[in-house]
């Protein structure tokens, strides 16, 4: 490694549904410096609750992207602050929560194409860069409408599986781009470009609007995830001249080009910085992981997931299965949940006083299997099933309003989640076996108490990274990757992602969580009757009561 290159930073962002992070990484890809922007307390004028606000309908969820503008305006003031020198950053890439879309105006590419270094981004990236100023994020279940009509316009529910990798999901961006040009036809209209969260950060960056990359873009409902192409079909199922407005999606490992002069004047970025395409943060959570084909990933985000590595698409008729982030020729499975986080949190302001201490005490002073006493809590439409609503049911498999302690509520609510992602998982087809690993990230991650539930709900031993955020740390390494493929040029020794990151700084895994001996026995009879009261949740079977537990 030459002196140039030792000196060389990789910058890493994650603009999620609760927060933007940004994470330095030197050439070592060890942290030199993070910041972060929590949307509900940083920038509160924007009324975010976890991150969102809700819609004027049912189940319609919006976030103004003047927020996320605003978000990168101060992160970046805070890694300077920590004195961070972004004059060595070499390459930039990011993630973005996935599905969620930003339709700008004439004025916003002309504004983006030409960014004044003496101004703030949000004062001039303002509202009326947007056509679309309360933009739908992948909360948003309101477009079950456009669904029916986009399937039933390419033929079906299994052809949109065999085309995208997914049957038509509300969250998808292709039904949520198709409301828009049903119900703000003006606006649809009046946009000249169209990006995803992901692609939005890299557009900010590069100044001008950044391509959608592969991975993310499968979440769309719109690409071909075998041609790595628009579908053309889907494309005509969801509104006309959509094509342009999407403009040709890349490669996730493609330099998009080099930092506009804004960050170059206002930051000292170094003007040669490049910029690579950013990714969902699902799939960039997969590739700040690490892990070879036999772990099972999950993330706790704002949702819970669950991610693998494919070899080959498959047609799985529920859940995702998206182009690889980072091995081009391959593919990932993709579970989301959505009542993941924001449910927990919810618990333990009820029955905890918001203490995650106390909460964790609650739930190991419980014994696994909660004496029978469980429960099911879809507080949004969840995505598999789709549910809605909340369900207790007692040892003697009567359903009851509420149990009669904090204990027993919360563990019935952890149990009950894991149960919902295993059961899914394995309705799919997966087998949860001996060679099972689980590698854990997102904030819930760093709960010992519910990656214990994990491992023995699961039947794995669970692990964690020494950062606990695989999405931001996934952007940093696709950052310098890129940057390697490009010095190598034509090299067909080029070591692959995994081997060249590897190279560079150990994975550390971290055994946290071993099962317990008894936990099969237990949890097995639970998974079936917990697949019974999703199923009557989602047959909206009214609900008969006893008192309590
Ligand atoms: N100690 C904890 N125990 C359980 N959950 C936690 C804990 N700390 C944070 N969380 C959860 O982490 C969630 C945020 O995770 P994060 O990965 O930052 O979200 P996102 O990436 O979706 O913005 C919060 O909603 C919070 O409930
Ligand atoms: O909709 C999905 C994946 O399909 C969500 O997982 C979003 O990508 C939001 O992620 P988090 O903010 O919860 O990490």
């Amino acid at each position: 490694m030459g002196p140039q290159q030792l000196k060389r930073a990789f910058l890493g962002f994650d603009l999620s549904t609760q927060k933007l992070k940004a994470i330095l990484l030197n050439s070592s890809l060890d942290v030199v410096a993070s910041a972060e922007v929590k949307f509900d307390s940083d920038l509160p004028e924007f009324r975010t609750q976890g991150g969102a606000n809700p819609g004027p309908n049912k189940n319609e969820f919006f976030v103004q992207p003047v927020m996320w503008v605003k978000a990168m305006d101060i992160v970046l003031d805070r890694l300077v602050m920590q004195e961070a020198d972004l004059s060595t950053v070499a390459a930039i890439s990011g993630s973005g929560q996935q599905h969620g879309s930003l339709y700008w105006s004439n004025h916003g590419v002309t504004t983006l194409e030409n960014l004044d270094p003496d101004k703030f981004l949000h004062a001039q990236i303002d509202d009326s860069a947007f056509v679309v100023n309360r933009t739908p994020i992948w909360m948003d279940a309101s477009t079950s409408k456009q669904c029916i009509e986009m399937e039933t316009a390419i033929g079906g529910a299994e052809s949109m599986v065999e085309i995208t990798g997914s049957k038509c999901y509300e969250r998808f961006t292709g039904p949520q781009i198709r409301k828009i040009y049903q119900q703000k036809a003006h606006a649809y209209e009046d946009a000249r470009r169209i990006s995803l969260v992901s692609s939005f950060v890299a557009s900010l960056f590069l100044g001008n609007v950044a391509g959608i990359d592969y991975s993310d873009g499968s979440g769309m409902n719109l690409l071909d995830i075998r041609q790595k192409n628009w579908s053309q079909a889907c494309l005509n199922a969801c509104a006309p001249d959509l094509e342009e407005r999407l403009g040709p999606p890349v490669s996730p490992n493609t330099i998009l080009g080099n930092v506009c002069e804004y960050f170059v004047k206002r930051f000292s970025f170094p003007s040669d910085c490049k910029v690579v395409a950013c990714t969902g943060d699902n799939p960039s959570a997969l590739a700040g992981m690490l892990v070879d084909k036999n772990w099972l990933s999950v993330s706790l985000g704002t949702s819970d997931t669950l991610m693998m590595s494919l070899e080959e698409p498959r047609n799985w008729p529920e859940g995702h299965v998206l182009c690889h982030p980072t091995e081009v020729q391959e593919y990932m499975g993709l579970l989301c949940f959505r009542n993941g986080s924001l449910v927990r949190e919810g618990v333990n302001k009820t029955e905890a006083n918001g203490d995650w201490q106390k909460f964790n005490e609650l739930l190991e002073s419980t014994p696994r299997g909660n004496f029978g006493n469980m429960a099911v809590h879809f507080n949004e439409m969840e995505i598999i099933p789709k549910a809605q609503g909340t369900m207790r049911m007692n040892r003697e498999n009567q359903t009851v309003i509420k149990f009669n302690s904090p204990q027993t509520e919360i563990r019935a609510l952890v149990e009950g989640q894991m149960l919902h992602h295993r059961a899914v998982a394995e309705d799919m087809g997966f087998h949860f076996g001996k060679e099972t690993r689980i590698l854990a990230t997102g904030g819930a991650s760093v709960n010992k108490s519910i990656l214990q539930t994990i491992a023995d709900v699961f039947n794995a031993p669970v692990h964690i990274q020494t950062e606990s955020e695989a999405a931001l740390m996934g952007a940093a390494f696709r950052a310098a990757y890129a940057l390697y493929c490009q010095d190598l040029e034509q090299d067909k020794t080029a070591l692959c992602y995994r081997d060249y990151i590897l190279s560079l700084t150990p994975n550390q895994l971290e055994l946290v969580c071993e099962p317990h001996k008894d936990s099969e026995t237990i949890y097995t009879p639970m998974l079936q009757r917990y697949r019974n009261m999703a199923k009557a949740l989602a047959r909206g079977k009214p609900v008969t009561c006893v008192c309590s537990d």
